[in-house]
């Protein structure tokens, strides 16, 4: 039971590394943050940017795990299929299809205008 109350830091390190181990969408995610991370290094981006992207990052990042978490728990509770299951997946995944969605509209407010003066001024 102590050995649980240790180390927060190194429980939440080995969700976040088994999530992306196993989960087909958090390595998607993280192939688009490391894209973006890479195109905005390359286009220099202001502070106020950087914020906005890494605030997207973080997001999309933490619904995913927060997804993960809650079809683990519908999994275990119930492994047959009940309409409280489906519900409790769907609006999972919903949560993270907005994140993803409010996330492709910013990184597309910022990167396009800029991608447009690069190729064609
Ligand atoms: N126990 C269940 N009872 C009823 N419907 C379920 C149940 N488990 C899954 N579903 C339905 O199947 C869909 C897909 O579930 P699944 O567990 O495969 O997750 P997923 O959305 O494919 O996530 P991932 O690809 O990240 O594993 C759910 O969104 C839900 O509609």
């Amino acid at each position: 039971m102590n050995k649980h109350r240790q180390n927060p830091f190194i429980h939440a390190m080995r969700g976040i590394l088994e999530t992306a181990r196993t989960e087909r969408n958090f390595k998607i995610h993280l192939i688009c943050a490391v894209v973006a991370v890479a195109a905005g290094s390359w286009i220099h981006l202001s502070t106020s940017d950087w914020l906005w992207i890494t605030f997207c990052i973080a997001l999309v990042f933490a619904l995913e795990l927060l997804n993960t978490a809650i079809e683990a728990v519908v999994d275990l509770l119930s492994p047959a299929s009940h309409p409280f299951a489906k519900k409790a997946k769907d609006a999972a995944a919903g949560a993270v299809l907005i994140g993803a969605i409010f996330a492709l509209i910013v990184g597309a407010s910022i990167f396009l205008p800029k991608l447009g003066h690069f190729f064609f001024d």
